[in-house]
């Protein structure tokens, strides 16, 4: 645990660490203010068990001749007054100081869940396209509550009661080593023994929560994600059996952790009272039985075990919490370990201001290769083909030929293992990319919507009071989308529902390539763009898309060979590489798969 816990405070920033040491200050001034009102209840004490010691030699004599106070009586209420002062003091300082903790907490997890979501954003596309996106929102969301709300808050707690605890202890053993000592055995020893039979649980636990936790996001996303087929299929009764197996068992793990976590108290204060019985025995005994005497020491003690016990209660729930939740934390230790180098991908993100890299003459794939990891078989190999700049060209095959991969390589989403994809005479690496991809537009097959109006989908990405209307307006223009935004209500103010689901599937596509032409990209990719388009709709889309795209470069992927009928040149692709090319015309001329691809 120790390891882990010092891992994590090795994931701060300095800035965190900075704050942590400033509320260790505090920590440690609150726990001499506890123990300040702790002793102060000694004086008052021995005054109430013995009047007679204001008058003499001792201290209080002195005091009492020096405040000028009349009566001893009066004295004593000043010294009660004096007491609940310092006890005050003490309470709003501890007061302040754990709500400067809780805040440091949160705060540290805002932080991190921040940090995992920029990482995640900054990953690669492989990355996402070989996960899941509920894993990652359980992480950003889910687990790093956990590890705030139950590791580092904890850990916050359990430091500064430490503290307080270790600063008391020394205190009362000063004042009676004997009695201090065998107090404090008698409480660690019990605490160490309950925690020792619970620990196996709470590790079990944790790491229970975990698994069903994600799986419980993970049928919210299937569920919510895929509504239509499961209305359609009527398998609600599937994912809610489930959901309701897994919410029973996060249930189950969350509450038999709390309770181990906070039923040892009552043991505990059991311990306690036999602790002060015995102790007023020793006392008497030892004093024997002058309640003047013993009574200051007695409320010592009783105070310190007052504000202790709680204390060391804080310290096991808190050592039990940390235990088990670390398995949230061991979940994303390695996002948030990466995620601390990440400062400089971010700098690559920031491209949209560099001036685009624009193809002069061609944009050629030279013998590239590309296999998915994994993968028995490579999805390229040795794909060679050129697109002259100005020109549409097509790429067609069969289902798994290599298109999207081809598609996804020129958007420069992943990256040639061997080969070279050359604009004009420049190769596509690290650092040509992002000037590259500032210039290209792609339409994917599907389009995500987000939950906004039209035109921030449009715009998507750009922040509000960034969005050029004007642009947006002529880009919705030419995607044919006018006819229907006239029939919403709000025009490009409409909201378009989440994931878009209050408009047809030919709707979003066409938002999407209006999302496209927003960009007013030089190349512009359409994968699979007008396949849920009717064949009218497609072909004004298209002519329409011709008359803006003057001078752009069009690539095309398409299974319906009309698509790409009017297309420059179209490349045929099989297992990864082109295996014949030319126009519609040429291609139905010779080429015997491609007659029967257009059903002629
Ligand atoms: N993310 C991925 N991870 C692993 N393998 C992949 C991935 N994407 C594609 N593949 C594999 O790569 C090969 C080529 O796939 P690709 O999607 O490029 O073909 P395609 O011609 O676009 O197919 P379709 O017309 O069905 O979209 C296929 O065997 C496919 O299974």
């Amino acid at each position: 645990m120790l390891s882990q816990l010092r891992e994590l405070y090795s994931l701060l920033t300095s800035d965190q660490r900075r704050r942590l040491l400033r509320l260790q200050g505090l920590i440690i001034i609150m726990a001499f203010a506890e123990i300040a009102s702790v002793i102060a209840i000694g004086p008052f004490m021995a005054v109430v068990g013995d009047m007679s010691r204001l008058q003499g030699e001792g201290w209080l004599a002195q005091a009492y001749g020096w405040s000028g106070v009349g009566s001893p009586e009066r004295f004593l209420t000043l010294l009660g007054a004096s007491v609940l002062a310092i006890m005050l003091m003490a309470a709003l300082f501890s007061m302040y100081t754990t709500w400067r903790l809780s805040l440091y907490g949160a705060r540290v997890g805002a932080e991190l869940s921040s940090r995992l979501y920029r990482y995640y954003l900054y990953q690669p596309w492989l990355y996402h396209a070989g996960g899941s996106s509920s894993r990652l929102i359980n992480r950003v969301s889910q687990e790093v509550q956990r590890v705030t709300t139950k590791v580092i808050n904890p850990f916050m707690q359990l430091n500064a009661k430490l503290v307080m605890v270790t600063c008391m202890s020394i205190t009362i053993f000063v004042y009676n080593p004997k009695v201090a000592a065998t107090g404090i055995v008698i409480f660690i020893l019990s605490y160490l023994l309950l925690y020792k039979t619970v620990r196996r649980f709470l590790v079990a636990n944790g790491r229970r929560v975990s698994r069903f936790q994600a799986k419980r996001f993970k049928l919210m996303t299937e569920g919510f994600g895929g509504i239509k087929d499961l209305l359609l299929l009527r398998r609600q009764a599937t994912f809610t059996r489930q959901f309701d197996k897994a919410s029973q068992q996060v249930a189950r793990g969350q509450g038999v952790s709390q309770g181990l976590s906070e039923a040892p108290r009552y043991a505990i204060e059991m311990v306690a009272f036999g602790s002060v019985i015995l102790l007023v025995l020793y006392l008497l005994n030892a004093h024997q039985g002058n309640l003047g005497t013993i009574l200051p020491a007695l409320s010592i003690y009783a105070l310190a075990g007052f504000k202790m016990l709680p204390a060391y209660q804080k310290i096991y729930s808190s050592i039990s919490h940390i235990r088990s939740n670390l398995a949230a934390y061991e979940t994303i230790r390695d996002d948030l370990v990466a995620s601390c180098s990440h400062a400089e991908a971010e700098v690559r993100g920031n491209d949209e201001a560099l001036p685009p890299l624009v193809a002069k003459t061609s944009i050629r794939f030279d013998d590239v290769h590309f296999h998915y990891p994994g993968k028995r078989l490579p999805a390229l190999n040795g794909l060679s083909l050129e697109i002259p700049v100005g020109a549409r060209v097509g790429l067609v095959g069969e289902s798994g030929s290599g298109k999207s991969t081809a598609v996804d390589l020129l958007l420069g989403l992943i990256h040639p293992q061997q080969g070279r994809i050359l604009v004009d005479e420049v190769a596509l690496d690290e650092a040509t990319l992002p000037r590259w991809q500032a210039g290209i537009g792609f339409v994917p097959q599907h389009i995500f919507l987000a939950d906004a109006t039209v035109l921030e989908n449009v715009a998507f990405g750009v922040p509000r009071e960034e969005i050029d209307v004007a642009r947006a307006q002529e880009a919705v223009r030419m995607a044919q989308l006018e006819s229907l935004l006239a029939s919403l209500p709000e025009g490009l103010e409409t909201h378009v529902g989440e994931r878009g689901v209050q408009l047809s599937g030919g709707q979003r596509q066409r938002i999407g390539i209006a999302r496209a032409l927003y960009r007013d990209a030089q190349v512009l990719v359409l994968d699979e763009a007008t396949s849920a388009l009717d064949g009218i709709t497609e072909q004004r889309v298209m002519d329409d898309i011709d008359a803006i795209a003057g001078g752009k470069t069009l690539v095309m992927v398409a299974h319906r060979l009309t698509t790409v009928k009017e297309c420059d040149m179209i490349y045929m692709l099989d297992k990864g590489r082109v295996t014949d090319s030319g126009t519609y015309d040429e291609l139905v001329a010779h080429n015997h798969t491609f007659r029967m691809m257009a059903n002629l």
